[in-house]
Order: C-alpha cells, then structure tokens, then sequence
C-alpha cells in the first residue's frame, strides 16, 4: 500500500500574488448553498454551545448564516428556526442611534444596550455594551466602532425580506427534516461525522425527496464520498467538509480517522472538477480554522464559505454557559460527541440512538471574546487583508491563488517569536 499526505492549515503559507485593488475593495462574499449567497461567508457550527436562536440572529444580520443546532427536540428546533424568521432583520433596528459628537462617556452611561453611530442616515459604527460584562467590552469599544465602520452591513435575506437560518439534521430523522422545513429554514445540514455511510446516505436521499429547503451533506473528507454523495442523494446543494480537525474533537486520536480540512476542501474541488461541478456546489470548510488567515488557505484551497464552532463559542451570542473563574470569565465549550452533548441529544430526542460506544468529543471552557459582531467583523476585515495578499479581488478568483507547503521550523517563524507579549 501506499501512505497518502494530508496537509493541515499549518502547514501551508499563502504565496502574494499581484495585486489589482485595496484590500478594502475585496468582495468576500461566498455561497453556502447554490441558492444563498452570504456578504460575509461564515456559517456557524450546528453545535449545543454555539448556535441557538440567537446566535443565527445576529450572523443572519451581518451578512453571515447560523445552523441551530439538534440537541432539542424537533418541536423547539423549529420553533427557533421561526424565532429567527420573526426578528427584525437589521441591526441597526435593535439599537438606539446616537449623536456623532456625543462623548463615549454619555453614551455609555445610559441605560440601553446596543447604540449605532448614524452619520447622514448611514451607520457609521455601532457601540456594544454588552450585560455585566461591559466593563470587558468596553476596552473594544474603539476598536470596534472602526471596525464595524468598515463593513458593508447587508443582511443574509430570504424572498421574504426575513433573516435566512439553517438548521442541523440527522440523515436518519425524516421528520425533523419535515417540521423544520415546514417552519421556514432555509438549509438544513446534515450533522453526522462520516456520511459517507451506505445507510446514512440512502436515508439522506429520502431526506432530499420530501423537503424543499436546499441540503448541505456531510461531513464528507474524501472525493470518493464526495462522489457517492452526489450520485446517491439528489440536489445536493453544498458539501460540509472536514473530519476530525474542531478543537474539541476526537475523532483522530480515539478512532485513528481524520481527513483534516483544508484536504477535505481540496478532496471536494478534486471530486466537483471530474464531475464539472466545481463553482456549481459550494464547499463548506468545516473545522480547525482559527482565523482568518485559516479561512483564507480553505478558500484558496476551493471552498465557498467556512463554518465555525470554537471562533464564535467565546461570544455571548452562543448558548454555552458563562464561568466567571478568578477574574477571568469563560464560556463553556463542547464538541457534539462529548459525553454530555451525546447524554443531552439522546435525552431530549427519542429518536435518536448511539451508533458507536467511543466519545469523539470533548467538553471544556474557552476565554469569554465580547459579541459575535466583534468576531465576525474581525474575519471579513482579516480575509478581506488575506485574498487583497492572495491578488484576488473575490473568492473565485481566490480560487487560481497559490499556497505553499511550509517546514515545521519555517512555521514557527512565520509566528510570532523571540517577545514576550
Ligand atoms: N466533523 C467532525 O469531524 C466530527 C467528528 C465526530 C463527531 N462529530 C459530530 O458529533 C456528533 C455525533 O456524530 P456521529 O456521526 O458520531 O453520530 P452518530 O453516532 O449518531 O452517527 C451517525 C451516523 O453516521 C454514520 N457514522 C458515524 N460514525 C461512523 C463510523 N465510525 N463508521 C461508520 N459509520 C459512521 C453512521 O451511519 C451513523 O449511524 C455530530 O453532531 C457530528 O457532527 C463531528
């Protein structure tokens, strides 16, 4: 036999490229399905300590797209999913606008949470104070109000004008795939981490029959379960790539399997270019990216948009649970095949039973990062900085960008070194 190689984020650097245009001016918006097109083209994880109703809410809001999560059951799922589809869908809706000239000071001393900045009707920054926790925020606060200055705020809008949402699915449960079609999402993604499986994927075709939101499969690693998706299920819409490379998954060590993602994303464009389909069905780069710098090298590498759990587990958006430990303050953090979220999911859903007895999942705690739009903001700014370096003014073109392999030792001078900071 001969031993493949899989190439990680890590090990690959992104080679400049001519450049036409200013990083400002790049268009980073990307597909997550064929039908829905993101301005910012981030997809949160289908996890129990990320994305809930309000989470999707405000990703919806900027641009991006959020997956609720099945550790529910298939009633309250839905019911989020309508959740979602009832809020107003503009931020700047939520938050009370204020004068240019006001000090920080004023602003921040009053009672409401959220305030936008408003110069000649157009948002020019909007100031977060966030809970109890707005002393922690508050050091962002300038930081922020450029950043978001910066950004092009276009919702993710269904026909309706209503926020888009996605909602996770078993392959094996028909009728949550019904009630949550039925309740408005716009996606439903397939949560299961080895698709490729002759029964999850005859199951999932039946899926495909009887509802019309668009299906994003996976996880998928390989381009012959790229292949066998498509020729098994019909319309895929998009493939959800990456197996075992989330910072609390297992897979790897407890199961010895891992196509990590960027060779899961490049695997996809492989199995998509045979077919003629590369550009057609979006690539979703699912797992590991911890930055925009990550997400960059997946879109290079082929993907359409990246989904993420650990980058926006910090916020307060997500569900997780807050710690305050020593003067530090947590969010509690856990993979979908940790002891807890297998115990929660079997719990809450009759249906839904253990196929194997390991754990692949771990549960933990990640240091609290202020809202979502804060992390969200930061990625678009990032890759926006990441494809301007790659010469590419949008994601197609990112796609003709170069990577380079990069020594184990020339990877740590690519980093940071030799300061303390
Ligand atoms: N993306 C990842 O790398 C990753 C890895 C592990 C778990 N997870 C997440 O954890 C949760 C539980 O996932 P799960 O798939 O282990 O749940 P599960 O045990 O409910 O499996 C669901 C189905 O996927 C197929 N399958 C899963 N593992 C298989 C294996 N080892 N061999 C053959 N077929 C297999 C089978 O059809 C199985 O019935 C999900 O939310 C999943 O997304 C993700």
């Amino acid at each position: 036999m001969s031993i493949e190689e899989f190439i990680t984020f890590n090990d690959v650097v992104i080679v400049p490229g001519r450049s036409p245009i200013e990083p400002s001016k790049v268009n980073i918006s990307g597909k997550i399905t064929k039908n829905i097109t993101l301005t910012i083209p981030v997809v949160s994880s289908p996890m129990d300590t990320v994305t809930d109703w309000k989470m999707a809410t405000t990703l919806a809001r900027l641009g991006a797209i959020g997956i609720i999560h099945r550790n529910m059951s298939k009633e309250e799922q839905a019911l989020q999913v309508s959740k979602v589809k009832d809020q107003k869908p503009y931020l700047w809706e939520e938050v009370q606008k204020v004068d240019p000239d006001s000090k920080i000071e004023d602003v921040l001393s009053k009672e409401q949470d959220n305030f936008a900045v408003v110069i000649n009707k157009e948002i020019k920054a909007i100031i977060l104070k966030i809970g109890a926790d707005y002393s922690l925020h508050s050091k962002k606060i300038d930081y922020l109000s450029k950043l978001l200055s910066m950004i092009n705020l276009t919702p993710t809008l269904d026909e309706n004008n209503k926020l888009r949402v996605g909602a996770g699915i078993s392959p094996f449960d028909l009728e949550r795939a019904k009630i949550l079609d039925k309740a408005g999402a716009d996606v439903l993604v397939v949560d299961v981490a080895h698709l490729h499986n002759d029964n999850a994927l005859s199951s999932l075709a039946k899926i495909a029959k009887n509802v019309s939101a668009e299906i994003v499969a996976g996880n998928l690693g390989t381009i012959d379960g790229v292949k066998d998706t498509i020729s098994k299920v019909e319309n895929v819409s998009g493939l959800r790539m990456g197996i075992s490379s989330g910072s609390i998954c297992l897979t790897g060590e407890v199961a010895g399997a891992s196509v990590p993602t960027l060779t899961a994303t490049i695997n996809a464009r492989k199995a998509l270019e045979e077919l003629g389909l590369f550009g057609k069905i979006p690539i979703i780069a699912d797992g590991g990216i911890k930055n925009a710098g990550d997400a960059a090298k997946a879109i290079i590498a082929g993907a359409n948009s990246i989904m993420v759990g650990r980058y926006l587990a910090c916020t307060e958006e997500s569900p997780g649970i807050k710690i305050r430990i020593g003067d530090k303050v947590y969010k509690q953090y856990r993979g979908m095949a940790s002891r807890g979220a297998m115990e929660k999911r079997y719990a809450e859903d009759r249906y839904s039973k253990p196929s194997k007895a390991i754990e692949e999942g771990v549960e933990g705690l990640v240091e609290y990062c202020g809202s979502a739009i804060n992390a969200i903001s930061e990625m678009a700014l990032g890759l926006q900085a990441s494809l301007g370096y790659a010469g590419a003014r949008n994601i197609e073109e990112a796609w003709n960008g170069r990577l380079a392999k990069i020594t184990s030792m020339g990877a740590k001078e690519v980093g940071i070194h030799d300061i303390e900071v």
